[in-house]
């Protein structure tokens, strides 16, 4: 199915813009989350809120139409790369602002902003393959301006040597690709309503991913309660079913009782939000009048 954003580069990156914040706004108010905030309250989190991530995500809007305009029918080059990495570092600069000093989307402006400059680089007309390669390829070109921080998330990656949001973003985001929108596209087409669709999705990330949030609060023992957990609710037949609601109430409580929270699954869950929106794939099945209300 095509879609029919405003036309011309101000439009679509307007749009684009539009987008991005409310796929944030809809993964946040997404309930019931494990670990996470969403619309029942603060999950393990101390320091955030549900009207937090909102205004987070409103603040983030400049950003966004800033890296869809500057990325317009461009190629990833290093030239694009530093452009959008210092984009990006202002985004969370603006964040921080907007929410007093709490990180609120620092994955989430990574990943999204990689994916709506890639978006933009062909113009609106990619498939979702066509966008994570664009992504991919911008993220594997080094960006000399970037500052040297060994942060949380690098830390995580280096003590458990695994993947953390750069590679996923250097391979293509494969948890979005392969995992998030075939579960989000199969359990709609099987009659689940968009938000148990969407918690499907969630799960389907989370059965794999290694999230540095999970493994810098949690450990290894967090980040297996948490894909065993996904696993287990997917394998009751996911959110539509009253077993599998059962399974994700549990592992809501475990994460809660290990202050584990899957961030960069939500993050990812954002991602896979954005991409059904903006791709221009012949299979996609959304309930939704596509961005009629955007
Ligand atoms: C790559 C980023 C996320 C930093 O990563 P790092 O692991 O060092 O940092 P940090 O711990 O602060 O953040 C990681 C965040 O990623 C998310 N995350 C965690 N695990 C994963 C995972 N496996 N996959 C994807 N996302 C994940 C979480 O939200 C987590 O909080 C990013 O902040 C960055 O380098 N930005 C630079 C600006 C830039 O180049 N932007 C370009 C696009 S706008
Ligand atoms: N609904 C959500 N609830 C919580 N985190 C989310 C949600 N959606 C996205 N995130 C992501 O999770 C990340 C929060 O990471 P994390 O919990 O590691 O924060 P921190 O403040 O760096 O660490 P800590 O909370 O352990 O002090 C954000 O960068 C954000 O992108």
């Amino acid at each position: 199915m095509k879609l029919q954003p405003q036309t011309g580069e101000e439009g679509g990156a307007q749009w684009l813009a539009r987008v991005a914040t409310h796929s944030l706004i809809e993964e946040a108010r997404l309930s019931p989350k494990p670990g996470l905030v969403d619309s029942r309250g603060s999950g393990a989190h101390h320091d955030l809120t549900l009207s937090l991530m909102e205004r987070s995500a409103h603040s983030l809007s400049p950003t966004f139409y800033a890296l869809a305009l500057q990325s317009w029918q461009r190629p990833a080059d290093i030239a694009l790369r530093q452009l959008v990495g210092r984009l990006g570092r202002e985004g969370e600069a603006q964040m921080m602002e907007a929410t007093g000093g709490v990180n609120t989307h620092r994955g989430a402006i990574w990943a999204l902003g990689l994916l709506i400059s890639a978006a933009a680089m062909c113009a609106l007309e990619g498939s979702s393959e066509e966008i994570a390669a664009n992504a991919a390829k911008l993220a594997s070109l080094p960006d000399s301006a970037a500052p040297k921080i060994f942060s949380k998330g690098l830390c995580a990656t280096r003590r458990y040597r695994v993947p953390g949001a750069r590679e996923e973003a250097q391979q293509g985001f494969p948890h979005v690709l392969q995992l998030a929108l075939p579960q989000l596209r199969r359990s709609r087409q099987s009659g689940a309503t968009e938000q148990q669709a969407r918690l499907d999705a969630l799960m389907a990330i989370m059965t794999s991913l290694s999230d540095t949030c999970v493994l810098s609060r949690a450990g290894l023992e967090g980040l297996e309660a948490m894909q065993s957990g996904a696993r287990s609710v997917l394998a009751a037949g996911g959110t539509a079913r009253a077993k599998g609601r059962a399974a994700l109430e549990q592992l809501d409580k475990q994460m809660l009782a290990l202050n584990a929270s899957p961030g960069g699954a939500a993050d990812l869950l954002a991602a896979t939000l954005l991409i059904d929106r903006i791709a221009c794939d012949d299979a996609r099945v959304s309930p939704l009048p596509q961005h009629s209300h955007l």
